[in-house]
């Protein structure tokens, strides 16, 4: 247990804890002391009468006044330790966590996550506390009584010593029952509160397909089958538990049996031997208590097992000497990823790809088909099992994981906001950023009307997860801290559930606007950002299987040009390859989908250029 403490609170902490277990121990043996010396002043007190007593009782009177400033003591410093132990590991679990890869956090862990946190951090914090303490009496003192029984007679002593290893042996094994059936429930329960938090996320979900019932199903399942392995989990230890304390009273008894064949064979003191089973009866109380104490120290180890696996998971490797990206070129070498690679096909498989900066880059293709990953693996959020990730001709494996961050900005479909105010939202990207700079991000997004619509505009605050905002709003605010940012290369995960049309031409809008002087990748799903794309890279089954400009594609009749026409029919539009006038001065036009009045052309130039002969354009059907 103490390995496992020790290495859970790590280097800083382990002169402290130690401390506090030795001075815990010391004041168990004292305590041991105190018991024992009630055998000379009964012994005495019984035979001559008090006058006999009085050194041994000022002797008694003394270790236990020091006993008592220790005990005092232990205290406070087991206190301070135990609200050590809580900062120092939430510390340490905080500062790992920043560490791992962004992979690691898959939905599975949150559930797990919440209760190392939570449960785990405050049974451990418990251990110096209200575990250790009352375990040392339990089983330090009566070792200590022990041992000075053989002082005072050989022959009770030796009975208790005989004891003592079955004692133990009965406390070992309820000691191991525990520890089993407690981390079979613990893994239950690891799901139980996984199924919570699904539950509760999955409300609108339910509630918008009337399935509330069968959705609490999974949760109910879960619910009863922690039931069970709470009831499991008692069924098996209380037995152990029950035979634990009839061995203690068991011990008591047979003592107390010597202690009287001993004195009416007249070789042993009546007066002694009463003072002798008032000592045996004093460390046989908490003796007697060992077992739920061992009990609940075995729970927190195995909580600690669980904070030293989250301790353990490997960070991905930083450069020893970083290198700087050289641009914002993105590149893609014949890169291959498998989640598991045990057991799933590659997510990516022998992917090529490269995307320039003052380009807009579109990733399509079914779903499943690896768009997202490749936006994790260009974050760094895994590492490619084969081939390179190059971002500015540098590996993002050799930038290092704070270069690379501020070189990416990535928008992803579920926007999380803090509970604080859109302003604070938006400085978790650049905590220095003037209200200029605000106001600029804010435009550029579309936010700016959003926060002409709030009463406290920016200081209005948007609830745990941004939920006071809709889904829109959220995402405007999330483009703008990315464009707050000001990264050179950003990626864009399309929404792929419906936003609303304005809210969507917004995204094709800005994605547009970004791509004037940086790298933007968007995982797109929307004709209208496709058209609008530079280069279009189509992916299925985690391979490219076309690339190049959309017009290219479409006249080359393959699975884009497929993908169009089945995206045409769903929504009623026509995308052809067809020579437009460029519109003037604006680097990007409308999207107008949705207004067939205003229905013009969507394209994009850059500064300097002017629309190519078969520029791809969408019209409203005629
Ligand atoms: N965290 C994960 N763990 C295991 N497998 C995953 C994980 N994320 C994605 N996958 C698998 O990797 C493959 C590629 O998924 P990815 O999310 O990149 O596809 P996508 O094209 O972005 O799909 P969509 O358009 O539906 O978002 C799929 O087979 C998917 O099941």
């Amino acid at each position: 247990m103490i390995r496992a403490f020790l290495r859970a609170l790590g280097p800083e902490q382990a002169g402290p804890v130690k401390r506090s277990l030795a001075l815990t121990t010391a004041v168990s043996v004292l305590q041991g002391v105190v018991f024992a010396l009630l055998v000379p002043v009964l012994t005495e007190l019984l035979r001559e009468g008090p006058r006999a007593a009085l050194g041994w009782a000022a002797a008694l009177a003394l270790v236990t006044l020091v006993y008592a400033l220790l005990r005092t003591l232990g205290l406070f410093v087991n206190f301070r330790v135990g609200g050590a132990i809580s900062h120092g590991l939430h510390h340490r679990i905080g500062e790992h966590l920043v560490r791992l890869p962004l992979g690691w956090f898959t939905g599975n862990r949150v559930g797990e996550l919440n209760r190392v946190v939570t449960d785990g951090v405050s049974r451990s914090t418990n251990v110096p506390v209200h575990i250790y303490p009352p375990l040392a009496d339990a089983v330090v003192t009566p070792v200590v009584a022990v041992s000075v029984l053989f002082v005072w007679d050989w022959r009770i002593a030796l009975a208790a010593a005989a004891c003592l290893p079955v004692v133990w042996m009965v406390f070992t094994l309820s000691n191991d029952a525990v520890g089993r059936n407690d981390a079979a429930r613990d893994a239950v329960s690891d799901e139980a509160a996984s199924r919570v938090l699904e539950y509760a996320r999955s409300q609108p979900v339910l509630r918008a397909f009337g399935r509330t019932e069968q959705g609490g199903q999974s949760l109910d399942r879960a619910l009863t089958s922690e039931h069970g392995a709470a009831r499991r989990l008692l069924l098996r230890i209380a037995p152990v538990m029950l035979a634990y304390s009839f061995t203690v009273r068991l011990t008591f008894a047979l003592i107390m049996v010597c202690a009287v064949v001993f004195v009416l064979d007249g070789g042993l003191d009546p007066a002694l031997a009463v003072a002798l089973l008032v000592l045996v009866a004093r460390f046989t109380h908490p003796l007697a208590t060992a077992a739920d104490q061992g009990a609940a120290l075995r729970m927190a180890t195995n909580r600690l097992d669980r904070i030293n696996a989250v301790l353990d998971a490997r960070p991905l490797p930083e450069p020893e000497s970083p290198v700087l990206p050289q641009g914002a070129v993105v590149e893609f070498d014949d890169v291959t990823f498998s989640y598991d690679r045990k057991k799933d096909a590659p997510a990516l498989d022998g992917v090529t790809l490269r995307a320039e900066p003052g380009t807009l880059t579109a990733l399509i293709g079914p779903s499943g088909s690896g768009k997202t990953t490749v936006a994790r693996l260009l974050a760094r959020f895994h590492d490619a099992d084969r081939g390179q990730v190059r971002l500015g001709g540098a590996d993002v494996r050799d930038i290092g994981s704070e270069e690379l961050s501020r070189h990416v900005a990535l928008v992803f479909q579920d926007v999380y906001l803090f509970d604080a105010t859109i302003a604070e939202n938006l400085r978790l990207a650049a905590p220095d950023a003037t209200g200029e700079q605000l106001d600029r991000a804010a435009a550029l997004s579309g936010l700016d009307t959003v926060l002409a619509d709030l009463p406290e505009g920016w200081n209005t605050r948007v609830g745990e997860g941004g939920t006071a905002l809709s889904g829109g709003q959220k995402q405007r605010v999330s483009i703008a801290r990315a464009l707050l940012k000001d990264a050179p290369v950003v990626v864009l995960d399309e929404a792929s559930s419906a936003l609303d049309s304005e809210n969507e031409a917004l995204v094709t809008r800005t994605a547009v606007e970004l791509a004037r002087d940086r790298t933007v990748l968007v995982i797109a799903h929307r004709l209208a950002t496709v058209a609008a794309a530079d280069r279009v890279v189509f992916l299925e089954a985690g391979r490219v299987v076309e690339s190049g400009a959309p017009d290219e594609l479409l006249e080359r009749g393959g699975r884009y040009a497929d993908f169009v026409r089945t995206r045409e029919r769903a929504r009623g539009w026509r995308l052809t390859a067809s020579d437009v006038t460029p519109p003037p001065a604006s680097t990007a036009t409308e999207d107008h989908e949705n207004d067939p009045a205003r229905a013009r052309p969507l394209r994009r130039t850059r500064p300097g250029t002017s629309g190519a002969p078969g520029a791809v354009t969408a019209h409203e059907p005629s």
